[in-house]
């Protein structure tokens, strides 16, 4: 099990007043999701958390390390992003892509082993990749890659599972079946911390909501205390309809 916690943190957007420090630990078996409108800065704190980008101020802390401190190696043996954008350098396939998860496993001149290729290949059937495992990533469709990109976060295997959008790309049974798959993780013990720009999504998938503001306020709890109309609509400046059907709360953009 692992902690990631936030401690006063407040994150380095460009140009931007430091607006309300963070103080949340990601435990395990809660899914998180943040939202907030383009710009709000959740990329920016996702790659904080990861430990890519310098905090502006406050630690993020890694089991009571401060990330800075650790090793990068170390780091990724805990903590996992999958990225909004990818930039593939080198031709690659599918099955080869999916086993980079287990590089920070292995020492540097150690090839993957059997159990390796069975996580990948394991991985790769969970999310429905497993077909296209020799070919090369560049001549996949868009949702294929994102697919690739999850399983391949799956077979690095690490407690904290960060995703910047994960449902990019996705088709509805897919966005259903990730969504799925990160609750199921949760409810293993991996804790989940996830960008949305789907507020359903959020509403039916995530523990937790953290409410990232243009002007770097910021509100997070459980979800059913932060999915509020009113602090969602100031959150989007977007009027909003609330509906219920089959006991789940629907919020739909009004015109
Ligand atoms: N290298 C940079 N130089 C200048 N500004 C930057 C840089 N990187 C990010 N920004 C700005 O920081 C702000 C936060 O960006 P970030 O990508 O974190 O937003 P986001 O909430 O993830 O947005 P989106 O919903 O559009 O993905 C944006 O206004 C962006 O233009």
């Amino acid at each position: 099990m692992s902690r990631l916690h936030a401690r006063d943190l407040i994150m380095n957007v460009p140009g931007r007043p430091d607006g309300f420090p963070l103080n949340l630990a990601l435990e395990p078996g809660q899914t998180w999701g943040v939202l907030g409108p383009n710009g709000a800065g959740k990329t920016t704190l996702l790659h904080t958390l990861a430990g890519l980008l310098p905090a502006r101020n406050g630690q993020v802390r890694l089991n009571e390390s401060p990330l800075p401190r650790m090793k990068r190696r170390d780091i990724a043996q805990h903590v996992g992003l999958v990225f909004q954008e990818r930039q593939d350098s080198f031709p690659a396939t599918v099955m080869e892509t999916a086993l980079i998860g287990r590089h920070p496993w292995l020492s540097p001149w150690e090839s993957e082993q059997g159990d390796d290729q069975a996580r990948a290949q394991q991985a790769l059937a969970a999310l429905d990749v497993d077909h296209l495992s020799d070919r090369l990533l560049d001549t996949l469709s868009g949702g294929e890659r994102q697919r690739v990109a999850i399983a391949t976060l799956m077979t690095q295997d690490p407690n904290i599972w960060l995703l910047d959008e994960p449902t990019n790309h996705l088709d509805l049974h897919h966005q259903v079946k990730v969504m799925n798959l990160l609750r199921n993780q949760a409810q293993f013990g991996k804790a989940v911390f996830m960008c949305l720009h789907d507020l359903n999504l959020a509403a039916r998938w995530c523990s937790h909501v953290l409410l990232l503001y243009t002007n770097g306020d910021a509100c997070w709890g459980a979800v059913e205390d932060m999915l509020v109309p009113d602090a969602l609509e100031r959150l989007y400046s977007q009027r909003l309809m609330t509906l219920h059907a089959n006991g789940v709360t629907v919020f739909v953009p009004a015109q």
